[in-house]
């Protein structure tokens, strides 16, 4: 009788696979253990045959996640891939989806949901100025880390222009309540447009607890967002229902942009202006060179000089190696202690 093997051994000696915390359609997510520096990381597990003619979205996302690196971006340390598996090894987002978190709270005062939208604008202004759009934005795709802040997921459906991701892909895919008049009506429309529009459900939700454009019939849920007509419940103050009426404009040629958005005093102004992060926090690796200290630390632990480490590295394979280096980095980021484990 041959070995059973498991059908995650291509992960032995790298990972300790435990719970799985969410299954979707063709995917599902286990947390997991980074062994070589006990760090926890989720890892996204698709069958390559269930996926079908969905295969060719998910090296679209891979080929994105590869380009984006930003502080409210959840991070894809590794992939690994064998004739029948594709695995996404992910930063670890343990706070759970905004969308429980609203639904706990009812709905959230103006600062906290000032606090959370102005991350989330963050990452969809990188997104948009890196050439790309989501086009699923909503609450079930913003996760929290152990620290309360965002980090955007699943771009399953994102696409640049020049990826020739057909647009009407998103209309079978993306969630019609989040969704843009100019996508529900099957016209041609662009990706970077469509997110502003579900920005401003995603804020509605956060300020509100429900939804601007509801309906259990798809066709008058349709007729209500293609409409643009939605409550305005008596709490919400004037620079909130100023800048939601710039985000669910109809006719998106009148659309306020993400860079508009980022300077519209709704966000900029509250008593919270203190922790806006400084986006250039985040040193994307491929332009800023390599961080020294986690180079060293990986050669002495390997027993190899720096110049080799360095240059593998530099390779940016998403391989093992890769995962240990934005693990290592993102733990000298916090200020904590660059330790490798022994080897297990
Ligand atoms: C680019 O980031 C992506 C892309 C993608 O296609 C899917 C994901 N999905 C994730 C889903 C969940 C987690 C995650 O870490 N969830 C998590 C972790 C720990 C715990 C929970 C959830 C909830 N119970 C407490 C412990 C991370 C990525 C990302």
């Amino acid at each position: 009788m041959p070995q059973q093997v498991s059908p995650y051994s291509v992960l032995d000696g790298q990972y300790d696979l435990h719970e799985t915390i969410g299954s979707g359609g063709f995917a599902k997510v286990k947390l997991a253990t980074h062994l070589l520096t006990g760090d926890k990381v989720a890892i996204k597990i698709m069958d390559k045959r269930q996926l079908g003619e969905d295969l060719p979205r998910i090296y679209l996302e891979i080929e994105a996640m590869k380009q984006l690196s930003h502080q409210h971006i959840c991070k894809l340390y590794q992939v690994v891939e064998t004739d029948t598996k594709i695995f996404m090894v992910l930063e670890y987002c343990p706070g759970g989806e905004l969308f429980d978190y609203i639904v706990e709270r009812d709905r959230l005062e103006e600062e906290e949901a000032r606090v959370f939208f102005r991350q989330i604008a963050s990452a969809v202004a990188y997104v948009h100025n890196m050439g790309y759009a989501h086009r699923d934005l909503k609450p079930e795709n913003l996760l929290l880390d152990d620290e309360q802040h965002l980090k955007l997921i699943d771009f399953g459906l994102c696409a640049n222009p020049m990826g020739g991701l057909d647009q009407h892909l998103a209309t079978c895919c993306g969630s019609p309540a989040y969704a843009a008049p100019e996508l529900v009506s099957g016209k041609q429309y662009l990706g970077s447009e469509a997110d502003i529009w579900s920005m401003g459900v995603l804020l509605y939700a956060l300020l509100c607890g429900f939804l601007p454009f509801d309906d259990e019939n798809l066709g008058a849920l349709y007729r209500k967002i293609q409409a643009g007509v939605y409550e305005n419940p008596e709490w919400l103050t004037a620079g909130s229902k100023d800048l939601l009426a710039a985000m669910l404009q109809v006719d998106p040629k009148r659309r306020i942009t993400i860079s508009q958005l980022l300077m519209h005093p709704w966000l900029t102004g509250g008593s919270s202006s203190a922790n806006v992060d400084p986006s250039s926090k985040y040193k994307d690796p491929e332009t800023h060179g390599v961080d020294e200290d986690v180079i060293t630390e990986v050669a002495v632990h390997q027993g190899k000089s720096r110049v080799a480490v360095r240059q593998a590295v530099l390779r940016w394979s998403y391989d093992y190696l890769t995962a240990t280096y934005f693990l290592l980095l993102a733990q000298k980021m916090k200020g904590n202690p660059l330790r490798l484990l022994p080897k297990a």
